[in-house]
């Protein structure tokens, strides 16, 4: 299994390059962020429970989340490799994923991190606020806790996954096809 994690603050792509990255080397794509918004719509449990966090731009505490991502993972049998697409973002999901993964004879391969400046990517938010329906993206405020998020308790993943030697940096300004051209560099010299 060649399993990637794409990383980034949001708004930074990550969603948009899974989709051509899924097809382009059949991966099974798991969106952390898009579980938690089906939950949120069907009202199930765990939609209830992930509702206040999420409406607030703060993190789902971590073990409601590893619970959902285990689950989604044990879905996909099958699946050549998955494109982790929003987690983990805490060390402790990190390590999480690292034992789970290990316990079905797997592994990280690769993170890869979409780059881009916090003030471009607040822009990208507010204007996909628009459109999208989101909560979180249609105020600034919680769209800068977001990366206040990201920066205490994501961010650190970085070392996390370098001390491993498995991570590797992208441009991530750029048209959608030359950014998949970067990240597919990266995937290809695995
Ligand atoms: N791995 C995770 N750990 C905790 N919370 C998460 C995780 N993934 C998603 N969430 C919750 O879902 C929200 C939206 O996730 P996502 O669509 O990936 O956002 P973004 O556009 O901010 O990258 C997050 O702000 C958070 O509340």
């Amino acid at each position: 299994m060649t399993n990637i994690v794409l990383f980034g603050k949001p708004g930074a792509g990550k969603g948009t390059q899974a989709e051509f990255l899924k097809e382009k080397y059949k991966l099974t794509h798991i969106s952390t962020g898009d579980v938690f918004r089906f939950n949120l719509k069907n009202d199930t449990e765990l939609g209830k429970q992930a509702r206040v966090f999420m409406d607030a731009g703060d993190l789902v505490p971590d073990e409601l989340t590893t619970k959902m991502l285990i689950d989604e993972v044990n879905k996909h049998p099958e699946a050549n490799g998955i494109l982790f697409d929003g987690y983990p973002r805490t060390l402790s999901q990190a390590e999480d994923l690292d034992g789970f993964l290990a316990s079905i004879g797997s592994k990280v391969a690769a993170t890869i991190a979409l780059e881009a400046d916090d003030e471009l990517l607040v822009q990208r938010l507010l204007e996909r606020g628009k459109t999208s329906g989101r909560i979180d993206d249609q105020d600034e405020e919680k769209i800068r806790n977001r990366y206040q998020e990201y920066n205490e308790k994501t961010a650190p993943l970085m070392n996390y996954y370098q001390a491993q030697g498995k991570f590797f940096a992208v441009n991530g300004i750029g048209t959608i096809a030359e950014i998949t051209q970067r990240v597919s560099a990266v995937i290809d010299n695995l």
